[in-house]
C-alpha cells in the first residue's frame, strides 16, 4: 500500500518584482522529501525559515498566488492537484496552524469551534448550530477546557489554552492526516510533553502526523522518523534510534543531536560566537 502522503523533490519559489519592476525569483524549497504514512508520527526539523511551513502549505494548497512549485505530492497514492489539496484541506488533511492568528480575534471560542464542528459534520448551517454547539462543548471539555471558554474571545485564552483550541479545531473533521505546524512553543515543560503525546496517540490511532518544529528533542520523544530540512531541503531522514546509534551521515544533523541538552549542549565551533 502506498503511504498517506509521499512529497519528493518538492520546490517552491516566488516571483518578485523589484524597483521598477525587475523580476526576480526567490527559491524557497529546493528539494523537500517527506513520507508519511498510517499510524506514524514524523518530525520536521529545522531552523527558522528552512521552509517547514511552506511545506505544510503547499500540501493544503495555501501557497499565495505568486508560487510556483515541481516536484510531486502524493496523497494516498495519486498526485494532488491544486483542487484536490482545497477539497480534502480541513477535511482528511488538517492543519493545526503555527499562527494564533487564524483564530477570529472578533468572535468567541464557543462561534469558531461550533463553525468548525458545522464545517467538520458537513451540518447545515442553521439546523447545525445546536448540534455543532454541542460538539463543540464536548470536545473542549476533553481538552480541560471548560463551558466558560466557549463564551470568552481569543485574547482572553493563555496560550496553552489557544494551542488546545487549534488542536480541537484542527481534529474535528476526524482527519487522516495532521500537519501541526509548531505545536509547542510557549508552553511550560509538562505540557509540553502532554500535547507530543496527544500526537502520539492521534497516530497511534491510524492517522498520519507530520509535526513541525524547531526542537529535536521533543521531536525524538515521540517520532517514528525525524526528517531534517535545511535551506529549503531536506538533508537526512533519521528514526529515533538512528541518532543514539550514531546512524548521522550530515555534520548538521550531527550539531542537532551533539547540542541536546543531555549530550552536552555541544555547540559546533563554526556556530559559537
Ligand atoms: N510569500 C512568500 N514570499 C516570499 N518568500 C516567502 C514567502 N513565504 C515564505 N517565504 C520564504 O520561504 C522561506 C521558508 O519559510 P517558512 O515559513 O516555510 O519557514 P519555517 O521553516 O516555517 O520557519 P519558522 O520556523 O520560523 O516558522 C523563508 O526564507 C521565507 O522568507
Ligand atoms: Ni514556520
Amino acid at each position: 500500500m502506498s503511504p498517506l502522503l509521499a512529497i519528493e523533490q518538492l520546490t517552491v519559489s516566488f516571483v518578485q518584482y523589484e524597483r521598477g519592476l525587475r523580476r526576480r525569483e526567490v527559491v524557497a524549497l529546493s528539494g523537500m522529501d517527506l513520507t508519511a504514512d498510517r499510524g506514524q508520527v514524523v518530525a520536521l526539523v529545522g531552523a527558522s525559515g528552512a521552509g517547514k511551513t511552506l511545506l505544510a502549505h503547499a500540501v493544503l494548497g495555501m501557497l499565495p498566488p505568486n508560487a510556483t512549485e515541481s516536484g510531486t505530492i502524493q496523497y494516498d497514492g495519486r498526485p494532488l492537484d491544486h483542487a484536490e489539496r482545497r477539497r480534502l484541506a480541513g477535511q482528511e488533511i488538517a492543519l493545526l496552524p503555527q499562527s494564533v492568528d487564524y483564530l477570529d480575534p472578533l468572535a468567541t471560542i464557543g462561534r469558531q469551534v461550533t463553525r468548525s464542528a458545522q464545517l467538520a459534520t458537513q451540518l447545515g448551517a442553521r439546523a447545525g448550530r445546536r448540534a455543532g454547539h454541542r460538539v463543540a462543548a464536548t470536545v473542549l471539555a476533553a481538552r480541560g477546557l471548560g463551558p466558560e471558554v466557549l463564551r470568552r474571545y481569543p485574547h482572553e485564552l493563555s496560550g496553552g489554552m489557544i494551542r488546545r483550541v487549534l488542536l480541537t479545531m484542527a481534529t474535528l473533521g476526524d482527519p487522516h492526516l495532521i500537519l501541526a505546524d509548531e505545536p509547542t512553543p510557549g508552553l511550560p515543560r509538562e505540557d509540553v510533553s502532554a500535547v507530543l503525546q496527544e500526537f502520539r496517540a492521534l497516530a497511534d490511532d491510524g492517522r498520519a502526523v507530520v509535526l513541525i518544529t524547531h526542537e529535536l528533542g521533543g521531536a525524538l520523544e515521540v517520532a517514528d522518523t525525524v526528517v531534517i530540512c535545511r535551506e529549503g531541503r531536506t538533508i537526512e531522514t533519521v528514526t529515533p534510534a538512528g541518532f543514539r546509534t550514531g546512524e548521522l551521515r550530515d555534520p548538521y544533523t550531527k550539531a542537532l543531536w551533539q547540542a541536546l541538552p543531555a549530550n552536552g549542549f555541544a555547540v559546533p565551533e563554526e556556530q559559537s560566537c
